[in-house]
Protein backbone atom coordinates (compact mmCIF):
# COMPACT_ATOMS: atom_id res chain seq x y z
CA UNK A 1 0.00 0.00 0.00
CA UNK A 2 1.18 3.47 -0.61
CA UNK A 3 4.20 2.12 -2.22
CA UNK A 4 5.83 6.15 -3.62
CA UNK A 5 4.34 7.77 -0.18
CA UNK A 6 6.22 5.57 1.75
CA UNK A 7 9.69 5.61 -0.69
CA UNK A 8 8.64 9.12 -0.36
CA UNK A 9 9.52 9.21 4.07
CA UNK A 10 12.29 6.36 3.87
CA UNK A 11 14.21 8.75 1.46
CA UNK A 12 14.78 11.17 4.12
CA UNK A 13 16.90 9.57 6.42
CA UNK A 14 18.61 12.56 7.95
CA UNK A 15 15.18 13.34 9.46
CA UNK A 16 14.57 10.09 11.25
CA UNK A 17 14.71 11.14 14.73
CA UNK A 18 12.26 14.32 14.90
CA UNK A 19 9.90 11.80 13.21
CA UNK A 20 10.59 9.18 16.42
CA UNK A 21 10.61 11.90 18.75
CA UNK A 22 6.92 13.32 17.41
CA UNK A 23 5.62 9.93 17.90
CA UNK A 24 7.13 9.21 21.31
CA UNK A 25 5.18 12.58 21.73
CA UNK A 26 1.98 11.86 20.78
CA UNK A 27 2.02 8.35 21.81
CA UNK A 28 2.27 10.21 25.21
CA UNK A 29 -0.02 12.83 24.77
CA UNK A 30 -2.67 9.92 23.61
CA UNK A 31 -2.33 7.85 26.99
CA UNK A 32 -3.23 11.32 29.20
CA UNK A 33 -6.37 11.19 26.69
CA UNK A 34 -7.30 8.33 27.65
CA UNK A 35 -7.06 8.47 31.00
CA UNK A 36 -9.39 11.69 31.14
CA UNK A 37 -12.77 9.35 30.55
CA UNK A 38 -11.73 7.21 33.96
CA UNK A 39 -11.61 10.37 36.15
CA UNK A 40 -15.04 11.18 34.62
CA UNK A 41 -16.36 8.01 35.65
CA UNK A 42 -14.87 8.14 39.29
CA UNK A 43 -15.95 11.73 39.65
CA UNK A 44 -19.98 10.96 39.10
CA UNK A 45 -19.79 7.76 40.62
CA UNK A 46 -17.61 8.19 43.59
CA UNK A 47 -17.39 12.19 43.96
CA UNK A 48 -21.73 13.04 42.36
CA UNK A 49 -23.31 10.26 43.21
CA UNK A 50 -21.61 8.56 46.15
CA UNK A 51 -21.45 12.28 47.60
CA UNK A 52 -17.42 11.79 48.74
CA UNK A 53 -16.46 15.28 48.16
CA UNK A 54 -12.69 14.48 48.33
CA UNK A 55 -12.92 11.81 45.41
CA UNK A 56 -14.93 14.90 43.66
CA UNK A 57 -11.84 17.51 43.87
CA UNK A 58 -9.05 14.69 43.42
CA UNK A 59 -11.11 13.56 39.90
CA UNK A 60 -11.64 17.17 38.81
CA UNK A 61 -7.61 17.79 39.76
CA UNK A 62 -6.24 15.19 37.69
CA UNK A 63 -8.67 15.67 34.42
CA UNK A 64 -7.12 19.41 34.48
CA UNK A 65 -4.16 17.83 34.88
CA UNK A 66 -4.10 14.96 32.45
CA UNK A 67 -5.95 17.22 30.04
CA UNK A 68 -2.76 20.27 30.45
CA UNK A 69 0.04 17.65 29.86
CA UNK A 70 -2.22 16.19 26.71
CA UNK A 71 -2.10 19.40 25.24
CA UNK A 72 1.42 20.26 25.88
CA UNK A 73 2.69 16.98 24.50
CA UNK A 74 0.36 17.55 21.59
CA UNK A 75 1.68 20.85 20.93
CA UNK A 76 5.50 19.83 21.00
CA UNK A 77 4.47 17.25 18.38
CA UNK A 78 2.41 19.48 16.18
CA UNK A 79 5.99 21.35 15.88
CA UNK A 80 7.65 18.47 14.96
CA UNK A 81 5.39 17.88 12.59
CA UNK A 82 5.83 21.07 10.68
CA UNK A 83 9.52 20.44 11.36
CA UNK A 84 9.29 17.02 9.75
CA UNK A 85 7.43 18.26 6.96
CA UNK A 86 9.31 21.32 5.85
CA UNK A 87 12.61 19.63 6.03
CA UNK A 88 11.61 16.89 4.31
CA UNK A 89 9.73 19.37 1.33
CA UNK A 90 13.11 21.52 1.15
CA UNK A 91 15.43 18.00 0.97
CA UNK A 92 12.81 16.86 -1.97
CA UNK A 93 12.78 20.15 -4.12
CA UNK A 94 16.69 20.20 -4.24
CA UNK A 95 16.36 16.64 -4.69
CA UNK A 96 14.15 17.46 -7.98
CA UNK A 97 15.79 20.32 -8.88
CA UNK A 98 19.59 18.57 -8.49
CA UNK A 99 18.04 15.63 -11.00
CA UNK A 100 16.60 18.46 -13.45
CA UNK A 101 19.61 19.74 -13.91
CA UNK A 102 21.38 16.41 -14.69
CA UNK A 103 18.73 15.29 -17.48
CA UNK A 104 19.39 15.54 -20.82
CA UNK A 105 17.61 17.72 -23.85
CA UNK A 106 15.44 14.38 -24.75
CA UNK A 107 14.12 13.62 -21.02
CA UNK A 108 13.72 17.53 -20.82
CA UNK A 109 11.33 17.05 -24.20
CA UNK A 110 9.24 14.79 -22.22
CA UNK A 111 8.50 16.62 -19.24
CA UNK A 112 7.68 20.16 -20.11
CA UNK A 113 8.43 23.23 -18.11
CA UNK A 114 5.19 23.86 -16.85
CA UNK A 115 4.58 20.13 -15.63
CA UNK A 116 7.87 20.40 -14.05
CA UNK A 117 6.71 23.43 -12.13
CA UNK A 118 3.62 21.40 -10.62
CA UNK A 119 5.80 18.84 -9.82
CA UNK A 120 8.55 21.00 -7.98
CA UNK A 121 5.64 23.09 -6.06
CA UNK A 122 1.70 21.45 -5.99
CA UNK A 123 3.29 18.22 -6.06
CA UNK A 124 5.94 18.49 -3.12
CA UNK A 125 3.30 20.40 -0.82
CA UNK A 126 0.80 17.69 -1.01
CA UNK A 127 3.06 15.57 0.40
CA UNK A 128 4.18 17.80 2.63
CA UNK A 129 0.74 18.41 3.68
CA UNK A 130 -0.12 14.49 4.22
CA UNK A 131 3.11 14.20 5.94
CA UNK A 132 2.50 16.49 8.41
CA UNK A 133 -0.95 15.29 8.79
CA UNK A 134 0.42 11.85 9.32
CA UNK A 135 3.01 12.91 12.42
CA UNK A 136 -0.12 14.38 14.05
CA UNK A 137 -2.02 11.26 14.00
CA UNK A 138 0.15 8.17 13.02
CA UNK A 139 1.26 6.45 17.10
CA UNK A 140 -2.19 8.25 18.08
CA UNK A 141 -4.19 5.95 16.10
CA UNK A 142 -3.38 2.80 17.43
CA UNK A 143 -2.42 3.70 21.15
CA UNK A 144 -6.21 5.27 21.18
CA UNK A 145 -8.16 2.17 19.60
CA UNK A 146 -6.41 0.27 21.84
CA UNK A 147 -6.29 1.65 24.58
CA UNK A 148 -9.71 2.82 24.26
CA UNK A 149 -10.70 -0.79 24.22
CA UNK A 150 -8.86 -2.18 27.17
CA UNK A 151 -10.57 0.30 29.55
CA UNK A 152 -13.90 0.09 28.37
CA UNK A 153 -13.57 -3.89 28.90
CA UNK A 154 -11.95 -3.35 31.86
CA UNK A 155 -14.90 -0.78 33.14
CA UNK A 156 -17.86 -1.59 30.93
CA UNK A 157 -17.39 -4.45 29.74
CA UNK A 158 -21.36 -5.52 29.32
CA UNK A 159 -21.37 -2.02 26.91
CA UNK A 160 -18.68 -3.91 24.61
CA UNK A 161 -20.94 -5.35 22.07
CA UNK A 162 -21.85 -2.19 20.92
CA UNK A 163 -18.30 -1.65 19.75
CA UNK A 164 -18.87 -4.61 17.90
CA UNK A 165 -21.61 -3.31 15.36
CA UNK A 166 -20.29 0.66 15.44
CA UNK A 167 -16.74 -0.31 14.15
CA UNK A 168 -17.44 -2.54 11.10
CA UNK A 169 -20.12 -0.21 10.10
CA UNK A 170 -17.40 2.77 10.07
CA UNK A 171 -14.79 0.50 8.91
CA UNK A 172 -17.38 -0.04 5.79
CA UNK A 173 -18.22 3.14 5.10
CA UNK A 174 -14.45 4.72 5.53
CA UNK A 175 -13.65 1.60 2.85
CA UNK A 176 -16.55 2.94 0.17
CA UNK A 177 -15.21 6.59 0.33
CA UNK A 178 -11.41 5.74 0.19
CA UNK A 179 -11.68 3.59 -2.36
CA UNK A 180 -13.67 6.08 -4.49
CA UNK A 181 -11.41 9.28 -4.07
CA UNK A 182 -8.47 7.31 -4.48
CA UNK A 183 -9.15 6.96 -8.18
CA UNK A 184 -9.63 10.61 -8.54
CA UNK A 185 -6.47 12.63 -7.35
CA UNK A 186 -4.17 11.24 -10.25
CA UNK A 187 -6.17 12.91 -12.49
CA UNK A 188 -6.87 16.00 -10.37
CA UNK A 189 -2.84 16.57 -10.62
CA UNK A 190 -2.89 16.06 -14.26
CA UNK A 191 -5.01 18.25 -15.07
CA UNK A 192 -3.65 20.72 -13.13
CA UNK A 193 -0.35 19.95 -15.60
CA UNK A 194 -2.57 20.56 -18.58
CA UNK A 195 -3.92 24.13 -16.95
CA UNK A 196 -0.44 25.14 -16.21
CA UNK A 197 0.92 23.68 -19.54
CA UNK A 198 -1.42 26.49 -21.33
CA UNK A 199 -0.93 28.92 -18.98
CA UNK A 200 2.53 29.10 -19.24
CA UNK A 201 2.64 28.89 -23.07
CA UNK A 202 0.51 31.70 -23.21
CA UNK A 203 2.02 33.93 -20.96
CA UNK A 204 5.46 33.29 -22.51
CA UNK A 205 3.80 34.27 -25.50
CA UNK A 206 1.20 37.57 -24.29
CA UNK A 207 3.74 39.45 -26.84
CA UNK A 208 2.81 36.98 -29.62
CA UNK A 209 -0.93 36.35 -28.23
CA UNK A 210 -1.62 40.41 -28.32
CA UNK A 211 0.02 40.72 -32.02
CA UNK A 212 -1.89 38.57 -33.71
CA UNK A 213 -5.65 39.68 -31.76
CA UNK A 214 -5.43 36.37 -30.25
CA UNK A 215 -6.69 37.51 -26.76
CA UNK A 216 -10.01 35.76 -26.99
CA UNK A 217 -8.27 32.50 -28.12
CA UNK A 218 -6.42 32.06 -25.50
CA UNK A 219 -9.52 32.94 -23.12
CA UNK A 220 -11.31 30.21 -24.18
CA UNK A 221 -8.48 27.66 -24.46
CA UNK A 222 -7.36 28.19 -20.36
CA UNK A 223 -10.98 28.38 -20.02
CA UNK A 224 -11.56 24.74 -21.32
CA UNK A 225 -8.45 23.92 -19.14
CA UNK A 226 -9.98 25.74 -16.68
CA UNK A 227 -13.07 24.17 -16.88
CA UNK A 228 -11.78 20.24 -17.32
CA UNK A 229 -9.05 20.90 -13.93
CA UNK A 230 -12.80 22.43 -11.99
CA UNK A 231 -14.30 18.96 -13.16
CA UNK A 232 -11.42 16.77 -12.33
CA UNK A 233 -11.04 18.65 -8.67
CA UNK A 234 -14.94 18.81 -7.79
CA UNK A 235 -15.07 15.47 -7.58
CA UNK A 236 -13.08 13.81 -4.82
CA UNK A 237 -13.95 16.93 -3.14
CA UNK A 238 -17.37 15.98 -3.07
CA UNK A 239 -16.91 12.82 -1.77
CA UNK A 240 -14.64 14.27 0.77
CA UNK A 241 -17.35 16.66 2.20
CA UNK A 242 -19.75 13.46 2.47
CA UNK A 243 -17.52 11.55 4.15
CA UNK A 244 -17.34 13.22 7.98
CA UNK A 245 -20.68 14.32 8.12
CA UNK A 246 -21.61 10.87 7.67
CA UNK A 247 -18.99 9.47 10.19
CA UNK A 248 -20.16 12.42 12.83
CA UNK A 249 -24.02 11.05 12.14
CA UNK A 250 -22.94 7.69 12.96
CA UNK A 251 -20.51 8.53 15.71
CA UNK A 252 -23.84 10.59 17.29
CA UNK A 253 -26.29 7.44 16.86
CA UNK A 254 -23.83 5.15 18.55
CA UNK A 255 -24.05 7.35 21.38
CA UNK A 256 -27.87 7.89 21.69
CA UNK A 257 -27.77 4.09 21.41
CA UNK A 258 -25.45 3.91 24.27
CA UNK A 259 -27.40 6.05 26.50
CA UNK A 260 -30.59 4.06 25.68
CA UNK A 261 -29.29 0.64 26.74
CA UNK A 262 -27.19 2.60 29.38
CA UNK A 263 -30.30 4.05 30.72
CA UNK A 264 -32.03 0.49 30.34
CA UNK A 265 -29.14 -1.57 32.08
CA UNK A 266 -28.53 0.86 34.79
CA UNK A 267 -32.01 0.80 35.92
CA UNK A 268 -31.22 -2.77 35.92
CA UNK A 269 -28.02 -1.85 38.16
CA UNK A 270 -25.68 -3.68 35.56
CA UNK A 271 -24.06 -0.58 34.66
CA UNK A 272 -23.57 2.97 36.44
CA UNK A 273 -23.82 6.10 35.45
CA UNK A 274 -20.54 7.18 35.64
CA UNK A 275 -19.89 3.71 33.53
CA UNK A 276 -21.96 5.01 30.89
CA UNK A 277 -20.76 7.85 30.79
CA UNK A 278 -17.11 7.27 30.56
CA UNK A 279 -18.36 4.75 27.76
CA UNK A 280 -19.83 7.59 25.76
CA UNK A 281 -16.43 9.02 26.05
CA UNK A 282 -14.26 6.12 24.71
CA UNK A 283 -16.66 5.69 22.40
CA UNK A 284 -15.77 9.32 20.70
CA UNK A 285 -11.86 8.27 21.62
CA UNK A 286 -12.25 4.99 19.36
CA UNK A 287 -14.11 6.78 16.73
CA UNK A 288 -11.59 10.22 16.86
CA UNK A 289 -8.69 8.04 15.10
CA UNK A 290 -10.99 6.46 12.63
CA UNK A 291 -12.61 9.96 11.68
CA UNK A 292 -9.15 11.60 11.68
CA UNK A 293 -7.98 8.50 9.34
CA UNK A 294 -10.95 9.69 7.20
CA UNK A 295 -9.87 13.32 7.13
CA UNK A 296 -6.07 12.08 6.20
CA UNK A 297 -6.92 9.45 3.70
CA UNK A 298 -7.59 11.53 0.78
CA UNK A 299 -4.83 14.04 1.39
CA UNK A 300 -2.42 10.30 1.68
CA UNK A 301 -3.83 9.33 -1.40
CA UNK A 302 -3.42 12.76 -3.41
CA UNK A 303 0.15 12.69 -1.62
CA UNK A 304 0.47 8.93 -2.96
CA UNK A 305 -0.36 9.84 -6.85
CA UNK A 306 1.60 13.22 -6.53
CA UNK A 307 4.67 11.12 -5.40
CA UNK A 308 4.31 8.67 -7.91
CA UNK A 309 4.84 11.83 -10.26
CA UNK A 310 7.87 12.88 -8.37
CA UNK A 311 9.25 9.65 -8.79
CA UNK A 312 8.78 9.71 -12.59
CA UNK A 313 10.75 12.78 -12.71
CA UNK A 314 13.73 11.39 -9.63
CA UNK A 315 14.11 7.86 -11.40
CA UNK A 316 14.40 9.04 -15.06
CA UNK A 317 17.95 7.82 -16.45
CA UNK A 318 19.63 10.95 -18.17
CA UNK A 319 19.73 9.80 -22.09
CA UNK A 320 22.90 11.31 -22.12
CA UNK A 321 25.45 10.16 -19.56
CA UNK A 322 28.77 9.36 -19.27
CA UNK A 323 30.51 6.16 -20.68
CA UNK A 324 31.82 3.57 -18.16
CA UNK A 325 35.22 4.00 -19.83
CA UNK A 326 35.35 7.63 -20.74
CA UNK A 327 38.59 8.47 -23.21
CA UNK A 328 39.82 11.78 -21.75
CA UNK A 329 40.59 14.54 -24.49
CA UNK A 330 42.88 17.25 -23.35
CA UNK A 331 40.28 20.44 -24.30
CA UNK A 332 43.67 22.61 -24.69
CA UNK A 333 45.93 19.92 -26.55
CA UNK A 334 42.78 18.77 -28.79
CA UNK A 335 42.28 19.89 -32.28
CA UNK A 336 38.89 19.77 -33.05
CA UNK A 337 38.24 17.38 -36.17
CA UNK A 338 34.85 16.69 -36.54
CA UNK A 339 33.70 13.16 -38.33
CA UNK A 340 29.82 11.87 -38.68
CA UNK A 341 29.77 8.53 -39.55
CA UNK A 342 26.51 7.12 -41.08
CA UNK A 343 24.54 9.32 -38.67
CA UNK A 344 20.88 8.77 -38.04
CA UNK A 345 18.45 10.11 -35.72
CA UNK A 346 14.75 10.12 -34.58
CA UNK A 347 13.40 12.25 -31.69
CA UNK A 348 11.42 10.17 -28.60
CA UNK A 349 8.04 10.81 -29.41
CA UNK A 350 6.37 9.35 -26.11
CA UNK A 351 3.04 8.69 -27.74
CA UNK A 352 3.51 4.47 -27.39
CA UNK A 353 3.50 1.91 -24.45
CA UNK A 354 5.85 0.66 -26.26
CA UNK A 355 9.67 1.92 -26.38
CA UNK A 356 10.96 0.89 -29.70
CA UNK A 357 7.83 2.60 -31.50
CA UNK A 358 8.24 6.09 -29.72
CA UNK A 359 11.17 6.96 -32.04
CA UNK A 360 9.69 9.62 -34.01
CA UNK A 361 10.55 9.12 -37.78
CA UNK A 362 14.31 9.82 -38.79
CA UNK A 363 14.83 13.49 -38.57
CA UNK A 364 18.46 12.76 -39.70
CA UNK A 365 19.93 10.04 -42.45
CA UNK A 366 22.92 8.34 -43.18
CA UNK A 367 25.04 12.27 -42.15
CA UNK A 368 28.71 11.51 -43.55
CA UNK A 369 30.59 14.49 -43.08
CA UNK A 370 34.35 15.83 -42.40
CA UNK A 371 35.50 18.71 -40.60
CA UNK A 372 38.79 19.72 -40.12
CA UNK A 373 40.68 21.42 -37.35
CA UNK A 374 40.41 24.98 -37.89
CA UNK A 375 37.58 24.87 -40.62
CA UNK A 376 34.57 27.25 -40.59
CA UNK A 377 31.63 25.24 -41.98
CA UNK A 378 27.94 26.24 -42.21
CA UNK A 379 24.93 23.88 -42.25
CA UNK A 380 22.21 25.66 -44.93
CA UNK A 381 18.59 24.22 -45.63
CA UNK A 382 14.94 25.10 -45.09
CA UNK A 383 13.49 25.25 -41.92
CA UNK A 384 12.98 21.52 -40.51
CA UNK A 385 15.57 20.31 -42.57
CA UNK A 386 17.30 19.69 -39.58
CA UNK A 387 20.02 21.37 -39.21
CA UNK A 388 19.91 22.26 -35.53
CA UNK A 389 19.36 18.28 -34.54
CA UNK A 390 22.62 17.72 -36.19
CA UNK A 391 24.63 20.19 -34.62
CA UNK A 392 22.94 19.15 -31.18
CA UNK A 393 24.77 15.75 -32.17
CA UNK A 394 28.09 16.79 -31.49
CA UNK A 395 28.08 18.24 -27.69
CA UNK A 396 25.21 15.48 -27.21
CA UNK A 397 22.52 16.93 -26.10
CA UNK A 398 20.85 14.20 -28.14
CA UNK A 399 23.05 10.66 -28.64
CA UNK A 400 22.93 9.10 -31.95
CA UNK A 401 20.14 6.84 -33.03
CA UNK A 402 22.62 5.11 -35.18
CA UNK A 403 26.16 5.84 -36.45
CA UNK A 404 29.09 7.88 -34.49
CA UNK A 405 30.33 11.30 -33.92
CA UNK A 406 33.65 11.67 -33.12
CA UNK A 407 36.00 14.39 -32.50
CA UNK A 408 39.40 13.58 -32.83
CA UNK A 409 38.96 10.10 -33.81
CA UNK A 410 36.73 9.79 -30.42
CA UNK A 411 33.01 8.72 -30.11
CA UNK A 412 31.53 11.86 -28.24
CA UNK A 413 30.35 9.38 -26.44
CA UNK A 414 33.47 8.13 -24.77
CA UNK A 415 33.97 11.66 -23.63
CA UNK A 416 33.64 12.37 -20.65
CA UNK A 417 30.66 15.11 -20.70
CA UNK A 418 32.61 18.15 -18.95
CA UNK A 419 35.13 17.93 -21.22
CA UNK A 420 32.78 17.65 -23.96
CA UNK A 421 31.37 21.22 -23.02
CA UNK A 422 34.66 22.76 -22.67
CA UNK A 423 35.47 21.24 -25.74
CA UNK A 424 32.36 22.54 -27.87
CA UNK A 425 30.69 26.35 -27.23
CA UNK A 426 27.34 26.87 -28.69
CA UNK A 427 25.30 29.63 -29.44
CA UNK A 428 21.51 28.74 -28.92
CA UNK A 429 19.48 29.47 -31.42
CA UNK A 430 17.08 30.88 -28.53
CA UNK A 431 19.31 33.77 -26.81
CA UNK A 432 18.11 33.19 -23.42
CA UNK A 433 19.41 35.59 -20.51
CA UNK A 434 19.70 35.12 -17.03
CA UNK A 435 18.91 38.05 -14.51
CA UNK A 436 21.82 39.61 -13.19
CA UNK A 437 24.81 41.26 -14.30
CA UNK A 438 26.12 41.57 -17.94
CA UNK A 439 29.22 40.17 -16.75
CA UNK A 440 27.86 37.26 -15.17
CA UNK A 441 26.11 36.25 -18.59
CA UNK A 442 29.02 36.66 -20.64
CA UNK A 443 31.46 34.58 -18.09
CA UNK A 444 28.78 31.81 -17.33
CA UNK A 445 30.36 29.22 -18.44
CA UNK A 446 33.79 30.37 -17.16
CA UNK A 447 32.97 32.68 -13.62
CA UNK A 448 37.02 32.95 -13.36
CA UNK A 449 37.38 34.62 -16.91
CA UNK A 450 39.57 37.56 -16.71
CA UNK A 451 38.48 41.13 -17.22
CA UNK A 452 40.51 41.00 -21.04
CA UNK A 453 38.98 37.47 -21.65
CA UNK A 454 35.49 39.11 -20.96
CA UNK A 455 36.14 42.32 -22.86
CA UNK A 456 37.60 40.10 -25.60
CA UNK A 457 34.53 37.72 -26.01
CA UNK A 458 32.61 40.73 -26.19
CA UNK A 459 34.61 42.59 -28.92
CA UNK A 460 34.24 39.68 -30.86
CA UNK A 461 30.63 39.26 -30.44
CA UNK A 462 30.46 42.82 -31.03
CA UNK A 463 28.78 43.60 -27.83
CA UNK A 464 31.71 45.66 -25.96
CA UNK A 465 30.31 48.64 -27.78
CA UNK A 466 26.64 48.84 -26.67
CA UNK A 467 27.32 47.38 -23.62
CA UNK A 468 30.06 50.41 -22.83
CA UNK A 469 26.90 52.56 -23.77
CA UNK A 470 25.37 51.56 -20.97
CA UNK A 471 26.71 54.05 -17.54
CA UNK A 472 26.94 50.73 -15.59
CA UNK A 473 28.96 48.87 -18.30
CA UNK A 474 29.67 45.16 -17.09
CA UNK A 475 27.95 46.42 -13.96
CA UNK A 476 24.71 46.57 -15.77
CA UNK A 477 21.35 44.91 -14.74
CA UNK A 478 20.18 42.11 -16.71
CA UNK A 479 16.22 41.71 -16.19
CA UNK A 480 14.18 37.75 -16.06
CA UNK A 481 15.54 36.70 -19.53
CA UNK A 482 17.55 39.74 -20.84
CA UNK A 483 13.67 41.52 -21.44
CA UNK A 484 16.09 44.90 -20.94
CA UNK A 485 17.90 44.36 -24.31
CA UNK A 486 16.89 44.22 -27.80
CA UNK A 487 16.91 40.35 -29.48
CA UNK A 488 20.37 41.66 -31.56
CA UNK A 489 22.16 42.60 -28.29
CA UNK A 490 20.68 39.57 -26.50
CA UNK A 491 22.15 37.68 -29.54
CA UNK A 492 25.43 39.46 -29.02
CA UNK A 493 25.50 38.66 -25.53
CA UNK A 494 24.80 34.85 -26.02
CA UNK A 495 27.45 34.88 -28.21
CA UNK A 496 30.26 36.49 -25.80
CA UNK A 497 29.35 33.92 -23.87
CA UNK A 498 29.81 30.86 -26.14
CA UNK A 499 33.28 32.86 -26.89
CA UNK A 500 34.44 33.19 -22.93
CA UNK A 501 34.89 29.52 -22.90
CA UNK A 502 37.74 29.93 -25.60
CA UNK A 503 36.29 26.19 -26.92
CA UNK A 504 37.89 24.04 -29.62
CA UNK A 505 34.70 23.85 -31.37
CA UNK A 506 32.15 26.89 -31.54
CA UNK A 507 29.05 26.25 -32.95
CA UNK A 508 25.84 29.32 -33.88
CA UNK A 509 22.89 27.79 -34.20
CA UNK A 510 21.36 30.39 -36.55
CA UNK A 511 22.50 32.77 -33.89
CA UNK A 512 23.24 35.79 -35.45
CA UNK A 513 19.53 35.69 -37.52
CA UNK A 514 18.39 39.13 -35.60
CA UNK A 515 21.80 41.35 -36.56
CA UNK A 516 21.43 43.08 -39.60
CA UNK A 517 23.90 41.71 -42.76
CA UNK A 518 26.24 44.07 -42.35
CA UNK A 519 26.46 43.98 -38.11
CA UNK A 520 26.51 39.91 -38.76
CA UNK A 521 29.25 40.32 -41.66
CA UNK A 522 31.52 41.83 -38.98
CA UNK A 523 30.78 39.52 -35.84
CA UNK A 524 32.02 36.59 -38.05
CA UNK A 525 34.56 38.13 -38.84
CA UNK A 526 35.60 39.15 -35.47
CA UNK A 527 34.85 35.78 -34.25
CA UNK A 528 37.28 33.83 -37.15
CA UNK A 529 39.75 36.74 -36.20
CA UNK A 530 39.72 35.97 -32.21
CA UNK A 531 39.12 32.03 -32.43
CA UNK A 532 41.63 31.41 -35.19
CA UNK A 533 42.53 27.68 -33.64
CA UNK A 534 38.93 26.55 -33.62
CA UNK A 535 36.44 25.10 -35.72
CA UNK A 536 33.67 26.94 -36.48
CA UNK A 537 29.96 25.79 -37.34
CA UNK A 538 27.38 27.61 -38.83
CA UNK A 539 24.15 26.96 -38.92
CA UNK A 540 21.92 29.27 -40.79
CA UNK A 541 18.94 29.63 -42.88
CA UNK A 542 20.44 32.83 -44.67
CA UNK A 543 22.94 32.44 -47.75
CA UNK A 544 24.28 35.19 -46.28
CA UNK A 545 25.57 33.64 -43.45
CA UNK A 546 27.17 31.29 -45.03
CA UNK A 547 28.56 32.79 -48.31
CA UNK A 548 32.45 32.98 -46.62
CA UNK A 549 32.40 29.26 -44.77
CA UNK A 550 35.17 27.11 -46.11
CA UNK A 551 32.71 24.45 -46.94
CA UNK A 552 28.74 24.61 -46.52
CA UNK A 553 26.44 21.59 -46.13
CA UNK A 554 23.00 22.07 -47.68
CA UNK A 555 20.64 20.06 -46.20
CA UNK A 556 17.13 18.66 -47.47
CA UNK A 557 14.87 16.65 -45.35
CA UNK A 558 17.58 15.31 -42.87
CA UNK A 559 19.61 14.56 -45.56
CA UNK A 560 23.26 16.22 -47.30
CA UNK A 561 22.26 16.62 -50.58
CA UNK A 562 25.26 19.06 -51.52
CA UNK A 563 28.41 20.02 -50.25
CA UNK A 564 31.27 22.76 -51.33
CA UNK A 565 32.27 26.00 -50.63
CA UNK A 566 30.07 28.97 -51.82
CA UNK A 567 31.46 28.89 -55.62
CA UNK A 568 31.26 25.07 -56.47
CA UNK A 569 27.54 24.62 -54.92
CA UNK A 570 26.86 28.00 -57.58
CA UNK A 571 27.69 25.60 -60.12
CA UNK A 572 27.40 22.49 -58.95
CA UNK A 573 24.13 22.97 -56.53
CA UNK A 574 20.76 23.72 -58.71
CA UNK A 575 18.91 24.15 -54.54
CA UNK A 576 21.74 26.30 -53.63
CA UNK A 577 21.16 28.24 -57.15
CA UNK A 578 17.94 28.31 -56.35
CA UNK A 579 18.24 29.70 -51.91
CA UNK A 580 20.66 32.36 -53.43
CA UNK A 581 18.12 33.72 -55.65
CA UNK A 582 15.46 33.70 -54.02
CA UNK A 583 17.53 35.46 -51.16
CA UNK A 584 20.44 37.96 -53.31
CA UNK A 585 18.71 38.28 -56.46
CA UNK A 586 19.77 36.74 -59.96
CA UNK A 587 22.72 34.68 -60.15
CA UNK A 588 25.89 35.93 -60.25
CA UNK A 589 27.32 35.67 -63.65
N1 LIG B 1 12.68 18.27 -29.42
C1 LIG B 1 12.10 17.77 -30.51
N2 LIG B 1 11.22 16.75 -30.41
C2 LIG B 1 10.64 16.22 -31.50
N3 LIG B 1 10.88 16.65 -32.76
C3 LIG B 1 11.74 17.66 -32.94
C4 LIG B 1 12.39 18.28 -31.82
N4 LIG B 1 13.20 19.26 -32.30
C5 LIG B 1 13.05 19.25 -33.64
N5 LIG B 1 12.18 18.30 -34.03
C6 LIG B 1 11.80 17.96 -35.40
O1 LIG B 1 12.98 17.62 -36.11
C7 LIG B 1 12.97 18.16 -37.40
C8 LIG B 1 14.26 18.97 -37.63
O2 LIG B 1 14.25 20.08 -36.74
P1 LIG B 1 15.49 21.07 -36.60
O3 LIG B 1 15.21 22.01 -35.50
O4 LIG B 1 16.74 20.27 -36.54
O5 LIG B 1 15.42 21.83 -38.01
P2 LIG B 1 16.23 23.09 -38.48
O6 LIG B 1 16.71 22.76 -39.86
O7 LIG B 1 17.25 23.48 -37.49
O8 LIG B 1 15.07 24.15 -38.54
P3 LIG B 1 15.13 25.71 -38.27
O9 LIG B 1 15.99 26.32 -39.30
O10 LIG B 1 13.72 26.13 -38.39
O11 LIG B 1 15.66 25.89 -36.89
C9 LIG B 1 11.72 18.98 -37.53
O12 LIG B 1 10.77 18.22 -38.26
C10 LIG B 1 11.25 19.18 -36.12
O13 LIG B 1 9.86 19.17 -36.05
Amino acid sequence: MLPNFRRFITIYRGYERPFWVSQILLAIATIFTLLIPLMTQQLVDKGLLGGDRNALEQSVLWMVVFAVLSAIFTIANAWYGVLFGEFTAHAVRIKLYEKIQVLSFGNLDRFPTSDLMVRMTSDVNAIKGAIQQIILSLAQAPIMFIGALFLIYLNSPSLMWILLIIIPVVSIVLLFFVNKISKFFEKVQQKLDDLNSVLQEDLAGVRVVKAFVQGEYENRRYDRANREFRKASLLPMQYVSFLQPTLFLIVNIAIACVLWFGGVFAAQGKVTVGEILAFTQYLATILTPLIVLAVITPQITAAEASAERIFQVMDSIPMVSDSPQPLELDPATAKGRIVFENVSFGYFANSSENEEENYSKLVLKNINLVIEPGQTVAFLGATGSGKSTLVNLIPRFYDVTSGRVMIDGVDVRNIPLKTLRQLVGISLQESILFSGKVRENICYGKPEATEDEMIAAAKAADAHSFVSAIPEGYDAAVTRRGANFSGGQRQRLSIARSLTIKPKILIFDDSTSALDMATEARVQEAIKNSMKDSTILFVAQRISTVITADNIFLLEAGEIVAQGNHETLLRTSSLYQEIYESQLGGAPA
